[in-house]
């Protein structure tokens, strides 16, 4: 994996980096990585998570899933963290095992996937770190239920990966549920790397131990300079960036099935770094779809995006079958694939003609090891963007608030945030 600031520069953005600057980035990146490494030394919250891929045992995720064997499909109930990880890797890798995602409570959906499944052949597995969220025990409900409706054992089709308290954890001992412990010191959108992310990985057949492996290697590379560094690299012009103005970050694969890895990294940099009033707006776009809607905005709106563009180099291709229709001659001959690196490298020039800064993220291939360098390196520019940006990186207060507010107003407690809902002003039009 590598990271190519090049069109971060000033010679190539209107509010971009000197050499000069950067320079003095990176005596500011040696300092921040010394208090890095002190954090994952001392096991510290949050930096502990930089610390998975040495710690996670892969073998004894396998163990603990191989009770099931030829599932048809799995549906992993979780939120948040507790789901995106799982399904960035699912989504990316292909499996003879359908994997979906209860992450929301929307009905009609929720109605819909349960419908649809023979839950005979499925496995539940139920994520949640803390075992409280109400939308993953909600659901879980629901899930139960239906099973029990359909005649399926669920106690024999369900896996729970929580903490060592709260009310999942009491369930999964009540009826003997194999289960996995989340790691301790490693909130949710960091742990994609331990038996919450890679659990689901595993019951689909993937190798996660290249994964872990991946990650490896981009903790390796973790050093006092941002030269020495992709995950570095990144973290630290993003800030520079963001201080410079430039207070979005659109997160523009060019693979379909890196699309969930955008979603992952909107919440890894939105709930991480969005604090005191700082932080990066996280965008999510798809090369070369948006290349066709949301390139206009960020070539000729507002100067104040940073555009990631990342693509694997290596790929399975399909040829685009010669042609004699007029003017579509010079497809002929070329690939899919070919197209879609020259949009690639056509949206990078044209977002640096109108000035707007860009970095290019390339691994080798969308697999499991690419995949694990992928989300390692977010995960190490996320923390050092933080201790950049002096922010605690590793709470996520203003999303508790919510969740209070919402639990109080379904009479789960006497939470003071559901009075403020009370409050709310109207202005009703009709
Ligand atoms: O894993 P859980 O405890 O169920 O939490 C799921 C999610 O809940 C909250 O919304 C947090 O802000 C997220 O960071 C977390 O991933």
């Amino acid at each position: 994996m590598h990271v190519d600031l090049g069109n971060v520069l000033d010679t190539a953005s209107v509010h971009g980096l000197s050499r000069e600057s950067l320079e003095r980035l990176d005596e500011r990146v040696a300092a921040a990585h010394d208090r890095i490494q002190q954090g994952r030394a001392d096991s510290e919250h949050g930096y502990e998570a930089l610390n998975l891929p040495s710690r996670t045992d892969p073998a004894a995720i396998r163990d603990a899933v191989s009770r099931f064997d030829d599932p048809e499909a799995i549906v992993t109930v979780g939120i948040g963290g507790s789901a995106l990880g799982a399904a960035t890797l699912t989504d990316a890798l292909d499996s003879d095992v359908d994997a979906y995602y209860l992450d929301n409570v929307d009905p009609e959906a929720v109605e819909s996937l349960l419908a649809d499944l023979d839950l005979s052949k499925t496995v539940v597995n139920v994520v949640s770190r803390s075992g409280t969220t109400a939308e993953t025990l909600a659901n879980f409900l629901v899930v139960r239920e239906a099973m029990a409706d359909a005649g399926v054992d669920w106690a024999d089709r369900t896996f729970v990966t929580t903490g060592e308290e709260g009310n999942l954890r009491d369930l999964a001992e009540k009826h003997d549920l194999p289960s996995l412990p989340v790691p301790d010191g490693v909130p949710g959108r960091f742990s994609v790397l331990s038996t919450v992310g890679l659990a689901a990985a595993a019951i689909c057949g993937h190798d996660i131990e290249a994964i872990l492996e991946g990650a490896a290697a981009q903790e390796s590379r973790l050093s006092d300079s941002l030269f020495d560094s992709p995950a570095y690299a990144y973290g630290a012009v993003s800030y520079a960036l963001a201080e410079r103005g430039m207070s979005a970050n659109a997160m523009m694969p060019y693979a379909e099935s890196l699309e969930t890895f955008s979603e992952w990294f909107a919440q890894l940099w939105a709930e991480s770094l969005g604090k005191d009033g700082l932080g990066q707006t996280p965008l999510r776009a798809l090369g070369a779809t948006d290349q066709h809607s949301q390139l206009q905005l960020y070539r000729a709106g507002p100067n104040d995006k940073l555009v990631t563009l990342v693509r694997a180099t290596e790929r399975d291709d399909v040829a685009i079958p010669e042609t004699d229709l007029d003017g579509l001659a010079y497809l002929g001959g070329a690939s899919l694939g070919e197209l879609l690196d020259a949009e690639f490298e056509a949206t990078e020039a044209s977002l640096v003609a109108a000035g707007r800064p860009n970095v290019r993220i390339e691994i080798d291939r969308v697999d499991e090891y690419g995949l694990g360098e992928l989300l390692y390196a977010m995960e190490a520019a996320c923390v050092m963007y933080g201790e950049l940006a002096s922010v605690d990186t590793f709470v996520q207060p203003a999303v508790e608030w919510g969740k209070r507010a919402a639990r109080g107003l379904l009479g789960g407690g006497d939470f003071e945030e559901a009075d403020a809902v009370a409050d709310k002003e109207e202005l009703v039009v009709e």
